[in-house]
């Protein structure tokens, strides 16, 4: 493929990914025009489309405010609102824009990925090993969900692939005793990250604290650091329920980081300014397809131009 249809079809991607957002967006902001100032009643209504499309009320609030003070100095037109509405929102997105670097010393750096089941967890585990593999840096992988055969399995197959040793235990394993041995493996062979699968049963959410607790406990009994880093993975066909999960993980888990998933396909990905604006965790990476270099960095000025539909 040229370079120009590779970044081509990885911006339709993108587009596919915030479309239901944008789309929503531009409904509520066509109409809007007027002198160099934006009055009560438009600013109501940018707030409102705002809400609707997914930004959420805080970030809808934020935005209304900064856009209260803004000049337009050739009036207001379609064009120009657009062109502020990115501007704001890529300043919030800004600053949570981080993606996950290997600077633990000593090594290995531990990277626990947590997520409900279905979110994309297991390929995105995949996905980092083989961009930290392209960093020249030697990674392990350990199958701390036990719960199902299927995800060992899974997670296996992708090691195998990708040609990384990976530490597994029986289906019905104790995930705490898996990530025990795979820190031990790690650090002898001085592998530089260690990145762990973990159960994501939100079903009965005591247990899922318990065996989490239980693997940090492990974890900083070998090393007082790790993890280093807690990824929670979020699918973005699932809208506002990432805020819940945010909600839940950051519990259950203490979550450091944030992955969004599936923004490829027909997901509102307005929700990731939402969840920027209220949590404000680092956002690593963005998952635009099921292939095993469909992991991107995340581009804050990029998504704010198509959640405002600046590109079309
Ligand atoms: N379109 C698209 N599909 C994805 C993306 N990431 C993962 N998937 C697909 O989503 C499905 C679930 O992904 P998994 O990685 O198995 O999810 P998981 O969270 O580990 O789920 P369990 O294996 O059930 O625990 C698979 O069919 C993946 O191929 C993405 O960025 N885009």
């Amino acid at each position: 493929m040229s370079a120009e249809a590779a970044s081509s079809s990885w911006s339709d991607r993108i587009l596919g990914g915030f479309r239901k957002t944008s789309e929503r967006l531009a409904e509520n902001l066509g109409g809007i025009v007027g002198s160099s100032r934006l009055s009560d009643a438009q600013l109501d209504d940018i707030e409102d489309a705002l809400i609707l499309s997914d930004l959420g009320p805080r970030a809808a609030a934020r935005i209304r405010e900064r856009l209260k003070g803004a000049r337009f100095e050739n009036g207001v037109d379609e064009q120009g609102l657009k062109e502020a509405v990115a501007e704001e929102i890529a300043a919030i997105l800004r600053p949570v824009a981080k993606p996950l670097e290997i600077v633990a010393f000593p090594r290995p750096q531990v990277i626990l990925v947590i997520g409900v089941n279905g979110s994309g967890k297991t390929t995105t585990i995949a996905k980092l090993a083989h961009l930290f593999q392209e960093q020249d840096y030697g990674v392990m992988l350990a199958a701390g969900d036990t719960f199902r055969a299927a995800a060992i399995g899974q997670l296996k197959v992708w090691a195998d692939r990708l040609g990384v040793p990976i530490v597994t235990g029986p289906e019905g394993g104790d995930p705490a005793s898996i990530v025990f041995d795979a820190v031990k493996a790690a650090t002898d062979t001085g592998i530089d990250t260690l990145i762990v699968d973990t159960a994501g049963r939100l079903q009965n959410k005591r247990e899922l604290m318990d065996e989490l607790a239980k693997v940090r406990r492990v974890l900083g009994r070998l090393n007082p650091e790790a993890p280093h880093d807690v990824v929670l993975v979020l699918d973005a066909t699932n809208g506002q329920n990432a805020l819940q999960q945010i909600e839940i993980f950051k519990e259950v888990a203490g979550v450091t980081g944030l992955i969004m998933t599936k923004l490829d396909g027909t997901a509102r990905g307005g929700v990731l300014v939402a969840a920027a604006e209220q949590y404000g965790l680092p956002i690593h990476a963005i998952g635009v397809g099921e292939k095993i270099d469909d992991l991107r960095p995340f581009d804050p000025d990029l998504v704010a131009k198509v959640i405002a539909g600046v590109f079309r």
